[in-house]
């Protein structure tokens, strides 16, 4: 085929939807730039294309000279087009990758960057190609990564275990990870901590915190720098939250020792890492980078599994290289929406431990720990990063049902999922297969068995407002409107819908149509054009100009005016105790939020959590999906999916993200 031709074709793919349309672009504008190329770099740059619109950093080229219908993934219509076409590529990956070094758009082995669009890099049998952009934020966060790591600081030991042993004074029977992860971060310049839900992360995190104060000189004691991020509003405002009950908690256990209530004045609101890092409207660039660094000493940051490849880039090159970086998350959970795995790629080993003898060394002056044999690794085979890594293994919220459930779906055991969702414990658990969607709009109205109740309490709620008399005051009635904004708000936490996709009757979109249609039959919503009062709205993109953050979830309620006055919408939103809000006029990029993807519920709990799955899901309906769906549930967890089986099949698939992260950071120094 000639060159248009192949682009031709690569543009009815698109239109077939088995690309996207800005695939096909890519490689038109490649064949601009080179006209006598070969085919394979049209072929690739669409399907690098394509990956990178699916979170993937890079395109594994091994599998694409004979079955690359495993990279288009699609229906059995692709695979055929494919199939057609295939055999006028090369059939071996050398001859692959030659073609592609033969293009100047492509940059590879040690030639200069000269701003070539693409980057192919070979190592062994295996080759990946990447856009420019992704191969730079890989490598300049390995490199990061691994110059942290090799920061290590060594503390003094005894003063280390004095101040553990104060801030975890019950002896575990097993190994207090908790600990040793306080201890970890201590002598590093990165730390991650990772664990499933309710492990204690954000209480390790303020136990640190005390320690880090503890072990600084007292006349440096009151210049500690401590910064708090997390990458949505929602998340940065929960982070607060626990570290201050938990530092509160904290002083009243160690009494007058250490003065604790400077450091929690001093911390401030936890902010969004756009917030933090100084996003500037329409470019993809920040305030804070490496020539103008963030003026901090330690910064926890939380929901790290949320944090995409270009953002932690910009964080890691922001942050000063003597600050320390505490990065909190649930390495299982979903990747982040954006191209990337990075807390994924980042705790490979943390199951694992890899730990070096130093380490166990380290643990045992410093907190009094043993490590378990089989967690330790020989020299070369303990990576720097996996020293600076600590998984938290014991969930101390999360034990019922719910906590069995995520558990098993989390290491893919599909039976004890079923044997645990049959047992129905206290109705904290059903699943509703096989059923129409409108099921879901019963849930929403009604609940069900064991877990009544639905959107209903919040309905009650908004319909709830008591004026005050007359003669009440300005302020007693602006007290009183916001009692009751954060009762409905508080009301509307309680229950919640979550999607596996957008699109569909099944999806985000058609959900949030047929809910507010479910419920304004109920009397209890009259949704008249796009605003109403009690219209739930979540943030789609950052607005610092308006304070509101991507991700941010508030509900339209009347303002609180004098009597006899009309009052209009605002949007209202809860950061902690504190109320703001908007009006909806100046609120243009929202949509409503009876159900939101499971990405998006990252960082929230519900009381009821109702984790719903289409018939068709693609390739996004992976073991992350539902183990993240789960474990959003405080008390209550519905499935509904549209098809017996569909739970096991999601199971069944582990996302993997393609990432040559771990790989640039074995080739940095071992990390
Ligand atoms: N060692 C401990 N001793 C007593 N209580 C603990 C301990 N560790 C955690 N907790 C309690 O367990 C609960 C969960 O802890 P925390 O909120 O820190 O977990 P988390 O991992 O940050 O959870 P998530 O990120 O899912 O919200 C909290 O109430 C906390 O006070």
């Amino acid at each position: 085929m000639t060159a248009a031709e192949w682009l031709a074709r690569l543009r009815l793919w698109a239109e077939a939807g088995w690309l996207r349309r800005l695939d096909a672009a890519l490689a038109g504008f490649l064949a601009e730039l080179d006209p006598e190329a070969s085919p394979v770099l049209w072929v690739s740059a669409a399907l690098l294309s394509r990956m990178e619109g699916h979170g993937h950093t890079c395109l594994p080229l091994s599998p694409l000279p004979t079955v690359p219908n495993e990279v288009l993934n699609g229906p059995t219509a692709a695979a055929e087009a494919l199939a057609e076409v295939w055999p006028q590529l090369p059939a071996t990956l050398p001859a692959w990758c030659e073609a592609l070094r033969r293009s100047p758009c492509v940059r590879h082995g040690l030639q200069p960057d000269t701003g070539q669009p693409l980057v192919l890099v070979e190592e062994g049998a295996s080759a990946w190609l990447y856009l420019r952009r992704y191969w730079l934020h890989e490598q300049s966060v390995a490199r990061a990564v691994s110059q942290r790591c090799a920061a290590i600081t060594e503390p003094d030991r005894a003063g280390v275990r004095h101040w553990l042993d104060r801030l975890f004074p019950d002896a575990l029977p097993g190994p207090d990870w908790q600990k040793l992860a306080c201890a970890v971060a201590l002598r590093g310049r990165l730390s991650v901590i990772t664990g499933g839900p309710g492990t204690g992360k954000t209480y390790t995190a303020a136990r640190l915190l005390a320690l880090l104060l503890a072990t600084t000189p007292e006349a440096a004691r009151a210049g500690l720098r401590v910064a708090l991020a997390a990458p949505t509003g929602k998340a940065a405002a929960r982070l607060k939250q626990s570290i201050d009950t938990a530092l509160q908690a904290l002083q009243n256990q160690l009494g007058d020792t250490l003065a604790l209530a400077p450091l929690i004045q001093r911390i401030g609101a936890a902010r969004t890492l756009h917030a933090l890092l100084g996003a500037r409207p329409d470019t993809r660039r920040f305030t804070h980078n490496a020539r103008q660094p963030l003026e901090l000493d330690v910064l926890i940051v939380d929901e790290a599994s949320m944090i995409h490849l270009e953002m932690m880039s910009a964080l890691l090159e922001a942050l000063p290289p003597t600050a320390r970086l505490v990065l909190l998350g649930d390495k299982d959970q979903l990747a982040s929406v954006e191209a990337g795995a990075v807390l994924g790629d980042l705790c490979r080993d943390a199951d694992a431990g890899r730990y070096s003898t130093d380490t166990a060394r380290y643990a045992e002056d410093a907190a009094g720990l043993r490590l378990p044999d089989d967690m330790l690794a020989p020299g070369d085979l303990a990576p720097a990063l996996a020293q600076q890594t600590v998984m938290l293994r014991t969930s101390r919220r999360f034990s019922g049902p719910i906590g069995q459930l995520a558990q098993a779906v989390n290491v893919g055991d599909a039976d004890r999922a079923r044997q645990v969702l049959r047992a129905r414990e206290d109705q904290v658990l059903t699943a509703w297969e096989g059923v129409p969607a409108a099921r879901v709009c019963d849930l929403a109205v009604h609940g069900r068995p064991g877990a009544p109740g639905g959107y209903r309490p919040y309905l009650d709620a908004l319909a709830d407002f008591q004026p005050l008399p007359s003669s009440a005051s300005e302020a007693e009635r602006q007290a009183h409107h916001a009692v009751w904004v954060k009762r409905v708000l508080g009301a509307f936490e309680g229950f919640r819908l979550l999607c596996a996709v957008r699109e569909g009757e099944w999806g985000v979109g058609g959900l949030n149509r047929a809910v507010a249609q479910a419920l304004e039959r109920t009397g209890a919503l009259s949704p008249r054009g796009e605003w109403y009062a009690g219209r739930p709205v979540m943030v789609t993109r950052n607005d610092p100009a308006l304070g509101v953050s991507n991700g941010d979830i508030g509900i339209a309620l009347p303002a609180c005016v004098p009597a006899g006055e009309t009052s209009a919408l605002r949007v209202w939103f809860l950061e902690g105790e504190h109320l703001r809000s908007v009006g909806v006029s100046r609120l243009a990029h929202v949509e409503t939020a009876f159900a939101m993807t499971v990405h998006k519920s990252q960082g929230s709990e519900f009381e009821h959590t109702v984790l719903v799955l289409p018939e068709q899901g693609g390739a996004v309906l992976g073991r992350e999906l539902v183990y993240t769906g789960i474990t959003r549930a405080k008390r209550f967890f519905t499935l509904v999916s549209a098809r017996a089986g569909t739970l096991e099949q999601a199971m069944e698939r582990p996302t993997r993200r393609a990432s040559g992260l771990r790989r640039s950071l074995a080739g940095q120094s071992g990390a």
